[in-house]
């Protein structure tokens, strides 16, 4: 089956910026594809192409089957877009820009009034539905930007940056609320925050310099960091000695410990990060070490980010 979002050979030249250099990629019914990337990667300016904001330079956007370029209209009744920034008509209240909004999507009467309740419910904008927009927190301007994007209940979702300037509770609530759409929709967001990768994403591409450099799932990220299944182990001081002798032994790990007050706390890193917890509790148990903790790490996505993202430093001494 035709995936919801499909992008072939995209690329975007910008007089003398190549922004985006061929990128390709899917998203399916039901998937958040997240976008990371570092600043000037190129995600921004993807996301333009895929809603037809602004046209490629060649290559190829489907949206549910609709040529974004050749049939712009069709393509943009299946989407919501939430751009960067997302500039709103100042001098309107979030109920006159939703009533413009829907007008400009034709829906109208009961349907749009009943739209307009279900999204400021959702966004919890009642309380600020009749003051001007400009005059609103940056926090209630990104959710009256959402507001418009998800008004029409669209199959597909684009959201440049949808927590960017909220407070810690209403990143939390947008993200539920994204994962709440997810099931039915197809959704890309763009993010600078590692932590929604995990609470939000699916499918994860990084972006660095117009291309993309790693996709996976959360998982498949963790998978690739430094410290992935390192096994860290709690137990009495005692019982140190017994427990490195023990794990001496297995293959492909590497073991440190450091005494904390009448504990001991046991790192033990596997070389090729395959999963080790079963074989090092089954070694402590055989050696009688009564284990107080065990837990086992999953390896930071920023290490993951910044290995495959980082510009090689170069360095000169002046005199
Ligand atoms: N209208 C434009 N004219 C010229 N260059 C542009 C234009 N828009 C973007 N660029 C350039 O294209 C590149 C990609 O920018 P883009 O905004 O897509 O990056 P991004 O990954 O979204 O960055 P950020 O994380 O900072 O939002 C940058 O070098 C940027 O300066």
């Amino acid at each position: 089956m035709q995936s919801a979002i499909e992008v072939r050979a995209l690329r975007k030249r910008f007089d003398v910026v190549d922004a985006v250099k061929g990128v390709d990629f899917s998203v399916a019914r039901g998937e958040v594809l997240g976008f990371l990337g570092p600043n000037g990667a190129g995600k921004s300016t993807t996301m333009k192409m895929v809603t037809g904001y602004i046209p490629a330079t060649s290559g190829t956007v489907s949206i549910c089957g609709h040529d974004v370029a050749r049939d712009p209209i069709k393509a943009k009744q299946h989407l919501g877009y939430l751009p960067e920034g997302a500039p709103l008509y100042g001098e309107m209240t979030p109920v006159s820009f939703l009533k413009f909004t829907g007008a400009i999507r034709r829906m109208s009467g009961a349907d749009l009034s009943r739209r307009m309740g279900e999204v400021m419910a959702d966004l919890q904008l009642e309380g600020v539905r009749h003051q001007r927009i400009d005059t609103l927190s940056k926090g209630f301007r990104r959710r009256v930007g959402l507001a418009q994007a998800i008004l029409h209940d669209p199959d597909v979702l684009i959201l440049d940056e949808p927590t960017d300037g909220l407070d810690p509770n209403q990143k939390r609530q947008v993200r539920q609320l994204i994962r709440n759409l997810a099931p039915t929709k197809s959704i890309i967001i763009s993010t600078h925050l590692l932590e929604e990768v995990d609470a939000v994403c699916d499918r994860v591409l990084i972006l660095d310099k117009g291309r993309i450099v790693l996709e996976g799932t959360p998982d498949d990220l963790h998978a690739r960091a430094e410290g992935h299944n390192t096994v860290v182990v709690l137990v009495h001081r005692a019982d140190t000695a017994k427990s490195t002798s023990a794990l001496a032994g297995l293959p492909d790990v590497e073991v440190t410990h450091t005494d904390e007050g009448e504990i001991t706390r046991i790192s033990v890193r596997p070389k090729r990060r395959q999963p080790v917890a079963e074989t090092v509790s089954g070694a402590l148990r055989d050696a009688g070490v009564q284990i107080l903790e065990i837990r086992t790490e999953r390896g930071s996505l920023d290490e993951v980010f910044r290995s495959v993202t980082a510009a090689p430093v170069s360095m000169s001494v002046s005199q």
